[in-house]
């Protein structure tokens, strides 16, 4: 790289625009959206797509909700004028639907694009010529005012092939190539005079798209460029103003939301940006950033992974893990912190609640994603994270002391391991770690007196034999435990206790926390059983077996 880049790279020309507006515009409507992934994303693959990929691209265009669909440049190859004909013959473009189809300024590819044509119910040509100073000296080799007659002379020539098949509804579009490149008033004189041969008018108008056909300055220039044009644009009441944004500088998105607040009405972009060298302009991207805001796009996003397969299929290049809105990771967290407040939000969050969600930008619900992968535990989690997968999957509502003390468990499973662990893993870390698994009690009567107080008898098994246990107590678990002590000479105490229902109905389950004191060292137990005093009996069992305090003296004992 260079010490000196000034040496080589000259910055953008900044906008004299002293008064603009923009800043203070809000985006509270949608733009007219028109899809280009069929031509601008097309013409930059690996391989373009084949006829079966085309249809299926233009019909999940379609079901998205695209009324305006670039579906190819006809007279560049036979394969695309063929798509043409195929959507034209077999009848595929629903009412609602306009193709747009793209063309140089240059005689016959003209004829051959109203060839193509012929017989469609609504059309948009669209027609291009370079207009920056690099393209007219080194490719066209015209001055201003030899670009400005190619570009008038071919307009006035679409106008006159679709005055002769007049059975199509026409709709005239044109790009200043390189309009991010082009000198603000060159490029106001070459759209007015387009517009005027087209006659434009507000009951008839012409659609002017300033593309930035290589991203090369901040948004805000951009903006500036786009305002000035929509100040400035003589028939702009004639003008539907649209942007094709690239995303060169990884700013496509910006720049593309800056010009709508700038006067921008229409926007041409790409499926999660493909397109050439970085991208068109990812409008999905634009869309569901506006629905965020609480304005809906008119585009229907609701099974983005439905959308991503057919992309993917279609482009046979993948989405990237991060992509905004769709990537596989972007809805979810690793991270404790994050994963803490993700985990409280969700337990304080009522239906109809406006979405106020820590680290989710947009709930991954509305897109047909579910919240499963919205947290994953590895060696950056901490214990919100691990307690929200297991109740998510699991059901369980762990005490917060149990929390602190599973997550030191699952850390020192994480040093050695050093992997990430799913809910099963988890699960099956605190099944070992809290005696779930080892504890089982058989039979088990209950029977309170006349005084309150309870008589427990129950089959205790362990160790391939069944232990009967039988206590008082104040309540079904203090019998339990005064049972233990006299079956196992247990030092075992009572500390705290929670209890929840996992599912309803006859499928009900009770979960158990106890915390426990066992010959002076604190312990978790925890026990899952159909009836909930048996839960809570399981629960302090499986706390003295994990202790390895359980050594029962004789096979029947009464206290
Ligand atoms: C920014 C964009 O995305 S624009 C769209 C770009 N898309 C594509 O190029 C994909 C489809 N393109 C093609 O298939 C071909 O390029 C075609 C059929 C359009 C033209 O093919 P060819 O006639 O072989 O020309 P080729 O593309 O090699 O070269 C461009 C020629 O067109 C001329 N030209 C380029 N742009 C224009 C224009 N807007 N108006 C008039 N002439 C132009 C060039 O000066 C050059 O002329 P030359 O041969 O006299 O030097
Ligand atoms: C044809 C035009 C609109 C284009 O794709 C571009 O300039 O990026
Ligand atoms: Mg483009």
């Amino acid at each position: 790289m260079l010490k000196n880049p000034a040496a080589k790279y000259r910055p953008a020309t900044q906008i004299q625009l002293a008064d603009r507006r923009w800043p203070n515009a809000v985006i509270d409507k949608p733009p007219v959206w028109c899809s280009v992934d069929l031509r601008d994303g097309n013409q930059a693959l690996i391989e373009p797509m084949d006829p079966a990929r085309k249809l299926r691209m233009f019909e999940q265009l379609v079901r998205i909700g695209f009324k305006e669909i670039e579906v190819g440049f006809p007279s560049a190859s036979q394969a695309d004028f063929d798509f043409v004909r195929l959507l034209i013959e077999r009848n595929l473009v629903p009412d609602d639907v306009t193709i747009q189809v793209l063309t140089q300024a240059r005689d016959h590819l003209i004829t051959r694009t109203f060839e193509s044509l012929v017989g469609a119910k609504r059309v948009i040509v669209h027609l291009y010529n370079a207009t920056a100073p690099v393209m007219r000296r080194v490719v066209l080799g015209l001055d201003e005012d030899g670009v400005v007659d190619l570009a008038v002379r071919h307009a006035r020539m679409i106008r006159e092939c679709a005055e002769r098949q007049p059975e199509t509804a026409w709709t005239f579009e044109y790009s200043p190539e390189m309009f991010s490149n082009t000198e603000l008033p060159f490029a106001k004189r070459i759209v007015d005079a387009v517009a005027t041969e087209w006659r434009a008018t507000a009951a008839k108008p012409c659609i002017i798209n300033l593309p930035s056909t290589v991203e090369c300055c901040t948004p805000n220039v951009f903006a500036d460029m786009v305002e000035w044009m929509h100040r400035h644009l003589e028939r702009r009441d004639g003008i539907v103003m649209s942007i094709h944004p690239h995303n060169d500088r990884g700013t496509g998105t910006a720049a593309a939301e800056l010009a709508l607040m700038a006067g921008a009405d229409r926007l041409e972009g790409c499926l999660f940006g493909n397109g050439e060298r970085t991208g068109n302009l990812d409008i999905v991207n634009v869309a569901l950033n506006l629905y965020t805001q609480g304005v809906a796009p008119g585009l229907d996003f609701s099974d983005i992974d439905e959308i991503r397969r057919t992309v993917e299929h279609c482009n046979q290049l993948p989405v990237h893990p991060r992509h905004p809105y769709v990537g596989d990771l972007v809805y979810t967290s690793f991270s404790g912190s994050h994963q803490d407040a993700i985990k409280k939000a969700f337990a304080a969050r009522r239906e109809g609640d406006i979405w106020e969600m820590p680290y989710l930008p947009i709930d991954p619900m509305d897109l047909g994603r579910s919240y499963e992968a919205v947290i994953r535990v590895n060696s950056q989690s901490g214990k919100g994270g691990i307690a929200y997968l297991l109740e998510n999957e699991y059901g369980l509502e762990l005490p917060r002391r149990l929390q602190i003390d599973f997550s030191r468990v699952v850390q020192q499973v994480m040093d050695t391991e050093g992997k990430e662990l799913n809910a099963a893993d988890l699960w099956s870390i605190f099944e070992r770690e809290y005696g779930v698994a080892e504890a089982h009690i058989g039979h088990v009567q209950i029977t309170e007196q006349d005084d309150g107080r309870v008589t427990v008898k129950a089959d205790v098994q362990h160790g391939g034999r069944s232990h009967r246990l039988q206590g008082q107590g104040n309540g079904p678990v203090d019998a339990f435990v005064n049972g233990l002590r006299a079956l196992s000479g247990a030092d075992v105490e009572v500390l705290d206790y929670h209890q929840h229902a996992i599912g309803g109905g006859a499928q009900a389950r009770a979960a158990a926390y106890l915390e426990l004191r066992i010959a002076g060292a604190t312990r978790f137990g925890v026990g899952i059983d159909a009836n909930t005093s048996t839960a809570s009996m399981k629960a302090v069992l499986g706390g003295l077996l994990r202790a390895g305090r359980f050594q029962p003296q004789a096979d029947t004992v009464t206290a």
